[in-house]
């Protein structure tokens, strides 16, 4: 996915050493990385510098004393962003959202904090601050949160320029883009996300006699999400007459965490016969020992039995990324397919692979 990505000229995002491991080994130009994160290591961070990576977003307080003893200690400097809190609050589940004052990640704007960190970095030699970084939270379908966020930013950029002779030549308004994972969910095309963004940076920068920033987002879902879908096998079928219908499949929240952790629908079709005439209402569950370990809730499908092959689509985000061998069940394979070609990217996992970090006590 990194070559993928940096082939295209686009960037990146990681937030933790092993992600930045993954992007320079994958081929990510060094400078066209960023780097987030809540609660940076010293060793991450001292890596980060190492590498002459783009950009560390700056999180918190701890974090800039750590990279100034890095950078001391390194005679470099480094070029940061500065993450907020703009204390705008997304519509989506409360754990995926992150503009609210109360959120773990960035500086908050209303206590001064933000303020002290912008003055600490400024007034630091080796810190190079090239701009002001938001994210408001995931799956978001409306623009208006987005703009919000925007004229919040615009505003800190202008009171800063003015008290502090700061000039934010970046603006990073994060992700967030919502996609389809139903057939319920109104997704805004990229055109009216960007025509609107754009033109409330646009708008609020001239009305406050700014220069225009250099804009930059960071997409994740809205790159991967809607490229992949799961195959599963139907196992077993359970059904209870007026009380319950199951199909079990051989995955689950190991592959897909986010039903049981964000309730997020999915939809599910059977994939030799996906336009097929809807029978049953069934709830396609994993195998996993959780009662939780639902894929999708009443679920429409055609006549579907053990042996027949579920697909799942919108599953190439945060999918495999946050897949787990809870009960010793392998990851599955990633498949990249094209015109009818395919390639395996991510063999199975094997149940040596589960053991393989194990010592074993010596007899
Ligand atoms: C700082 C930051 N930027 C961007 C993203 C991408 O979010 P999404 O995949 O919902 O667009 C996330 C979350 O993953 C994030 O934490
Ligand atoms: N992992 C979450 C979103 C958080 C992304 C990380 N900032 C999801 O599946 O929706």
């Amino acid at each position: 996915m990194y070559r993928l990505v940096a082939n295209e000229g686009v960037g990146c995002d990681v937030v933790s050493g092993g992600e930045l491991y993954a992007a320079l080994k994958g081929g990510m130009p060094a400078e066209m990385i960023e780097f987030h994160g809540n609660n940076k290591t010293p060793e991450e961070l001292e890596m980060a510098v190492e590498e002459k990576i783009g950009r560390i977003v700056i999180d918190n307080f701890q974090e800039i004393r750590f990279l100034d003893k890095i950078l001391r200690k390194h005679h470099t400097t480094m070029k940061v962003q500065l993450r907020i809190t703009p204390g705008v609050e997304a519509e989506t589940h409360s754990y995926i959202s992150t503009g609210q004052a109360n959120s773990k990640f960035g500086f908050d704007i209303i206590s001064g904090q933000a303020r002290k960190a912008l003055e600490m970095l400024i007034a630091n030699p080796r810190i190079e601050v090239e701009g002001l970084h938001c994210h408001i939270g995931s799956q978001i379908f409306g623009t208006a949160g987005f703009v919000m966020a925007v004229k919040k930013m615009v505003q800190m950029m202008k009171q800063w320029q003015d008290e502090l002779g700061f000039v934010t030549k970046e603006l990073n308004i994060g992700g967030g883009f919502g996609i389809r994972y139903t057939d319920q969910d109104q997704v805004i095309d990229t055109e009216q996300f960007s025509h609107d963004i754009l033109g409330a940076v646009k708008d609020e920068t001239q009305r406050q006699g700014l220069a225009m920033p250099e804009i930059w987002i960071e997409p994740g879902r809205a790159v991967a999400g809607e490229a992949a879908t799961t195959l599963y096998t139907v196992g077993s079928r359970k059904d209870v007459d007026g009380v319950c219908h199951f199909l079990a499949v051989d995955g689950g929240m190991g592959d897909n965490i986010r039903p049981a952790l964000y309730q997020a629908k999915y939809e599910a079709f059977l994939a030799k016969a996906p336009q097929a005439l809807n029978e049953q209402i069934v709830t396609v569950v994993g195998k996993y020992c959780e009662s939780g370990d639902i894929l999708v809730k009443d679920c429409p499908l055609p006549n579907t039995q053990p042996g027949d092959i579920l697909a799942i689509p919108s599953t190439g985000a945060y999918g495999y990324t946050m897949a787990s061998n809870y009960n010793r069940n392998g990851r599955p394979a990633v498949v990249f397919c094209e015109n009818g070609k395919s390639q395996l990217v991510v063999r199975r996992e094997t149940f040596a692979d589960m053991l393989a970090y194990e010592i074993l006590p010596e007899e």
